[in-house]
C-alpha cells in the first residue's frame, strides 16, 4: 500500500489551544480480546499512530499502560508524544476524582491529554453481579437518573483546575441542548464532543454544525460500523478504496480526517492497523456521494438502552422508541 499523504499528517488545534491527532486507535474492545490490546496499542504507535483513546467503563486501561509502559521504557517513545484520552462514566457521574484516579492508576499516567464525560446520564446503584457500570436489576430495569449529568462536566473542569491530571475537557454523546447547557451554566465550550458518525449517519440534525459553530471539534466514533463492523462490506466504500487502490479501512478514516473531524478506529490486527494511517484522496464530490447513499439508507450501530431520549436520530432499543426528538 502506498501513498503520498497519510492521516498521521493531520491534526486539529482544540478551542483551548492543545493539539489533538486526527487518527486514535479505539479501545473498546469485548473482554475476551483484552489479551491482544498491548500488541494492538504497539502497532498503532510504531505505525506512527500517537492518540489512543480509552474510558473506565471498557476496562482495557491496565492493557494500554502495559504497552505504554515496554515502549516508554524501551526509549520507542515519550509521554509527551502520545495523546491519551479517558473518559468519566455514568455510573461515577459524582465521583470524577475517582475515576479519573482509578485511570491513571490503571495506565500508569501522570496525566490525560483529555478527559471526557462519557454520557450525558447518571446511573444508580449496580448490575445482579454487583457491578456499576450496566445497572440493570435482575428484571431487566436500568437505573437512571440518579442525579444531574451536568454535575460530571463540572466535577471534572474543577479538577482541571486542582491537579495537574487533565489537559482538555470535552464531552460524548451531547446533543445540541446539552452542549448548550454545559456552555451556559459553565463558561467552558467543550474542546470536543465525541459521538457516533459516519457516511450513514450524515444527517445528524444541525449537531456537526453546531458544533463547528462553537469551536467544538467532533470525535466520530464507529467509524467502521462497531463490533459487526458493519460498513466494511458497503459496496460503495469499496467502490472508493477500488478507485484509489487503498482499503475500505483507508476509506472509512479518510472520510472523517479530510473533513476536519477526529477518527476512532478501533482493531486487534497490526496489519489493519498499519492501514489505518493510508489516506484515501476523497474529492468533494465522493464525499458527498458518501453522504447521499447514507442519507438515503441510515443506520446506527450503537444503540444502548442509556441513549433513549438524548436527541439522537435513529436509535431503536428494546424499548422501542424508533426516534427520539
Ligand atoms: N464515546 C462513546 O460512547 C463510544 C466511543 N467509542 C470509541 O470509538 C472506538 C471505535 O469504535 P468501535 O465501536 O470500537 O468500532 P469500530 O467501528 O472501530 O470497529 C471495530 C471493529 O471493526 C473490525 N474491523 C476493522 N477493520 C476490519 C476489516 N477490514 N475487516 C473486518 N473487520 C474489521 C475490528 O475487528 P478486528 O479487531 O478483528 O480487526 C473490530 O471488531 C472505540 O474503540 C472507542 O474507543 C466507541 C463507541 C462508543
Ligand atoms: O464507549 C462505549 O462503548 C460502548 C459500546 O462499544 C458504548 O456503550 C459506550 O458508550
Amino acid at each position: 500500500m502506498s501513498s503520498n499523504t497519510s492521516s498521521l499528517d493531520y491534526s486539529i488545534k482544540l478551542n483551548d489551544g492543545n493539539v489533538i491527532p486526527s487518527l486514535a486507535l479505539g479501545t473498546a474492545t469485548p473482554p475476551e480480546e483484552h489479551e491482544a490490546v498491548p500488541e494492538a496499542v504497539k502497532a498503532a504507535i510504531r505505525a506512527g499512530i500517537r492518540h489512543i483513546d480509552t474510558a473506565w467503563y471498557y476496562g482495557t486501561e491496565k492493557y494500554i499502560g502495559k504497552a505504554l509502559k515496554e515502549l516508554i521504557d524501551a526509549g520507542e517513545i515519550k509521554r509527551e508524544e502520545l495523546f491519551i484520552t479517558t473518559k468519566v462514566w455514568p455510573a461515577l457521574w459524582d465521583r470524577a476524582e475517582t475515576s479519573i484516579k482509578k485511570s491513571l492508576e490503571d495506565t500508569g499516567l501522570e496525566y490525560f491529554d483529555l478527559v471526557l464525560q462519557h454520557w450525558p446520564q447518571t446511573f444508580k446503584g449496580t448490575d445482579k453481579n454487583g457491578l456499576p457500570s450496566r445497572p440493570y436489576d435482575e428484571n431487566g430495569i436500568l437505573h437512571f437518573g440518579a442525579g444531574d449529568y451536568l454535575e460530571t462536566y463540572k466535577q471534572i473542569i474543577d479538577l482541571r483546575k486542582r491537579t495537574n491530571w487533565i489537559k482538555s475537557v470535552g464531552v460524548s454523546n451531547f446533543h445540541i441542548h446539552h452542549l448548550k447547557r454545559a456552555i451556559e451554566e459553565t463558561g467552558v465550550v467543550p474542546a470536543v464532543d465525541q459521538i457516533e458518525h459516519h457516511y450513514r449517519l450524515a444527517d445528524q440534525i444541525g449537531l456537526i454544525e453546531y458544533a463547528k459553530s462553537q469551536n467544538i471539534a467532533i470525535e466520530a466514533y464507529a467509524v467502521f460500523g462497531s463490533s459487526i463492523a458493519g460498513l466494511i462490506d458497503e459496496p460503495i466504500v469499496k467502490k472508493f478504496a477500488d478507485k484509489y487502490g487503498t482499503t475500505v479501512n483507508s476509506v472509512l478514516i479518510s472520510y472523517h480526517v479530510l473533513n476536519n473531524r477526529i477518527a476512532l478506529a478501533r482493531s486487534k490486527t497490526p496489519e489493519r492497523i498499519e492501514d489505518f494511517t493510508v489516506l484515501t484522496p476523497l474529492t468533494k464530490d465522493d464525499i458527498e456521494e458518501l453522504d447521499k447513499a447514507g442519507i438515503e439508507n441510515p443506520k446506527r450501530y450503537i444503540t444502548d438502552d442509556w441513549g433513549v431520549g438524548l436527541g439522537f436520530k435513529h436509535w431503536k432499543t428494546k424499548y422501542s422508541w424508533e426516534e427520539s426528538k
